[in-house]
């Protein structure tokens, strides 16, 4: 077995990034190749009292075959007696989701390159069969370049800017999933139609003050588009094209990448040079 064994003397520890359930994010440096690391450590009676072995093992597994430019690398892990860490890509933006509160929300050339990068890295997922990768603003990261990155590993990190619809949102869960039933990949295509609309207006669109009405809302697909901010027509016919209850009637991913709204506005390269990082 080629892979090296990796252990914690083999870093330099940094400040911590963000606390989450499951442990902490530092920022770290391999010593030999002085290579920038974020460790996100996680305390293995914690994975106990969850009973998250499998989701772990699972993530784990998935997350190190991944290799795409919007998937944040996980490099390796290693474990002592109380601790798991693993070894990520470092993002130096950070969340999306604090520019993004920062912003308000996002210019329609910063959202479009957002989910056209997206959606590259979804169909990535799915051609090697990896579906519902729980995205959310809290899971998606920016590089030095402003480049998204999809950093899920089923339990996103609870950044310092606590969210209002903390963990258990039901914000971004697609119908099929709502009410249980299987659910296929067509469940990520309604997640981009989501963060389409979080990130032209700001909020996700069937926000309510309970998980109950945001459940009706979402059953209901009681969609609404708010005068301001200003948003194209052409990025309201695709946020409508992806907000389907019938998961077969979506906006399949080939289909978005060709919708007039990404050609016009998204950044092919994927990054944004006007997002102040
Ligand atoms: C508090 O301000 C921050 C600004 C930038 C960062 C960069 N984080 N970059 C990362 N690269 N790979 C991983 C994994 C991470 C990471 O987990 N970041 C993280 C974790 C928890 C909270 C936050 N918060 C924010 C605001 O980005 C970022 C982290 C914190």
């Amino acid at each position: 077995n080629t892979e090296k064994q990796w252990s914690l003397a083999d870093f330099e520890i940094g400040r911590p990034l963000g606390k989450g359930k499951f442990g902490r994010v530092y920022l770290a440096r391999e010593a030999k190749s002085k290579y920038i690391v974020a460790l996100k450590v996680i305390f293995k009676e914690q994975i106990e009292k969850y009973k998250i072995h499998h989701q772990l093992r699972r993530e784990m597994e998935i997350q190190t075959s991944l290799r795409h430019p919007n998937i944040l690398r996980l490099f390796g892990w290693f474990h002592d007696n109380e601790r798991i860490f693993l070894i990520l890509e470092y993002a130096h933006g950070g969340e999306l989701y604090g520019v993004l509160k920062q912003n308000g929300h996002l210019t329609e050339q910063q959202a479009a390159t957002y989910i056209a990068s997206l959606s590259q890295a979804l169909a990535y997922c799915h051609g090697k069969c990896v579906i519902h990768r729980d995205i959310k603003p809290e899971n998606l990261l920016l590089d030095h370049e402003g480049r998204l990155k999809i950093a899920d590993f089923g339990w996103s990190v609870q950044s310092s800017n606590k969210r209002k619809t903390m963990c258990g949102t039901l914000d971004y869960l697609a119908p099929e999933m709502v009410e249980n039933r299987d659910h296929d990949y067509a469940v990520d295509n309604w997640t981009l139609g989501i963060l389409c609309y979080e990130f032209l207006y700001g909020n996700p669109p069937f926000e309510a003050e309970s998980q109950k009405d945001t459940f009706k809302r979402i059953l209901k697909i009681d969609l609404s588009f708010p005068l301001t901010p200003n948003v194209s027509e052409e990025a309201k016919n695709l946020i409508s094209q992806l907000l389907v209850k019938d998961p077969s009637k979506r906006l399949s991913i080939e289909k978005i990448m060709q919708h007039p709204w990404i050609v016009k506005n998204a950044d092919p390269k994927g990054v944004c040079a006007s997002i102040d990082i």
